[in-house]
């Protein structure tokens, strides 16, 4: 069976033609210190917008409204909202309209929202960018509507939506620029996708966070590996301007609980890794040390680490972080490389995902470069499991393979 599309016959299961109506407000960027200071100020204005296209009944209406097709994809559980904005110089919903989209009740829900664009021309770039042949951009907002420079699993969803909005062959790989540079995403027939993720950066100032390099692995002297990070305490003493208007019986329970977990300043070792964006990486606390690192990240309470991690003053771009535990398949290899790690992922801007592909391959460098992982692993993330591999003999690079699955596609007023 066919259905028609430009006039055109196409294969059952392609994906619909954009229809792009109209094009909404170009992008504004909200910055992470704004949004801190008025976070509220994004929910009036999304309401705002919400009006435009409600009845007199109160009921969302696209009835004479422009509309944009967005496809839904995921990633091992770390899901996406797909938009093609080749049309347009800068992504055409907002940050804010971004957070409510990517709202999970009253949006369409995602951790993020992912902008296929046309490729950069050469004189917008510069360094050895300058050179290549791009084939498509990649924009994103994270659900907090801050911009991330890259994003694993999204780029691995984008490079699938690609082959089947345009009905590519596969196996095919495509050149994307991204705010982290160039990343090469290979769309195979088993539904994988590979993606060449370049070489990790590993000096602190690439990270970047004030953290300083420990010397300890000797062939990667400028690493910030095991290095020892003091979380809670004073930093959790500053209540949110949200806080400070919640009711006096909310107020002095928070007093307490930030009190009591004030107290509770805690050591813990991180390695930090770039993989365009940040990341730490951390298999558990000083004097708790085995190869596997000891941490229970079956029973951790990670809504209560997460933030701690990302908002920490060494981290001056905020951070996303991995709590991991090595896997082995009996006691008596504990002293061995293993090649198998769980992990949990805190995003900077998402909080708490199923799955996070730049955090992954940052998982396997910070893995070999304390002496725990092998080079090739298999990195289980609550959503499955993802391939990474840090060919370091060979180029540096880190590969990392996994699906990329549409969910559902639908329609956004506008
Ligand atoms: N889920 C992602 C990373 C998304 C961006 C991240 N939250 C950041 O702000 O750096 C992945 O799969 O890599």
């Amino acid at each position: 069976m066919t259905t028609r599309r430009n006039g055109k016959a196409n294969k059952r299961g392609a994906l619909t033609p954009f229809r792009v109506t109209a094009s909404s407000s170009v992008s504004n960027t909200m910055t992470r210190d704004a949004m801190r200071r008025n976070p509220r100020s994004v929910q009036v204005r999304v309401n705002d917008a919400l009006q435009d296209v409600t009845t007199e009944e109160g009921y969302p209406d696209s009835r004479g409204s422009s509309q944009v097709y967005f496809y839904k994809y995921q990633g091992l559980g770390n899901d996406f909202i797909m938009v093609d904005n080749r049309h347009c110089p800068d992504p055409i919903f907002s940050s804010e309209e971004a957070v409510a989209l990517c709202d999970r009740r009253f949006g369409i829900g995602g951790d993020g929202i992912i902008f296929l664009m046309s490729p950069p021309s050469a004189e917008d770039l510069s360094g050895d960018d300058k050179k290549t042949d791009f084939d498509y951009g990649m924009r994103m907002y994270n659900s907090d509507g801050t911009e991330p420079e890259m994003c694993g699993n999204g780029i691995r969803c984008l490079a699938r939506f690609v082959a089947e909005l345009e009905e590519h062959s596969v196996p095919r790989s495509y050149k994307f620029h991204t705010l982290a540079g160039l990343i090469i995403p290979e769309v195979n027939p088993n539904g994988l996708v590979s993606v060449d993720m370049g070489e990790p950066r590993i000096e602190p100032q690439e990270v970047p966070t004030t953290l300083k390099a420990t010397g300890e692995n000797e062939e990667y002297p400028n690493a910030v590996v095991l290095q020892e990070l003091v979380v809670g305490g004073e930093m959790e003493a500053v209540p949110s301007a949200e806080e400070m208007f919640a009711p006096y019986e909310e107020r002095m329970e928070n007093q307490i609980k930030r009190k009591t977990q004030g107290e509770l300043k805690e050591r813990w070792l991180v390695t930090c890794v770039s993989m365009g964006n940040p990341h730490a990486v951390t298999f558990g606390r000083p004097g708790e040390e085995t190869l596997g690192g000891t941490l229970d990240v079956d029973n951790m309470d990670l809504d209560y680490y997460g933030p701690l991690f990302e908002k920490h003053e060494v981290f001056p771009e905020k951070i996303n972080t991995h709590f991991c535990k090595a896997i082995y398949d009996n006691p008596e290899s504990l002293d061995d490389l293993t090649d198998a790690v769980k992990v949990l992922h805190w995003e900077r801007g998402a909080g708490k995902t199923l799955a996070c592909g730049t955090g992954a391959c940052s998982v396997v460098v910070a893995g070999v470069l304390e002496g725990r992982l092998k080079e090739k692993c298999l990195v289980y993330v609550p959503g499955g499991p993802l391939q990474i591999e840090w060919r370091r003999a060979k180029d540096n690079h880190v590969i990392m393979t996994g699906p990329a699955q549409l969910v559902y596609k639908g329609l956004i007023p506008v």
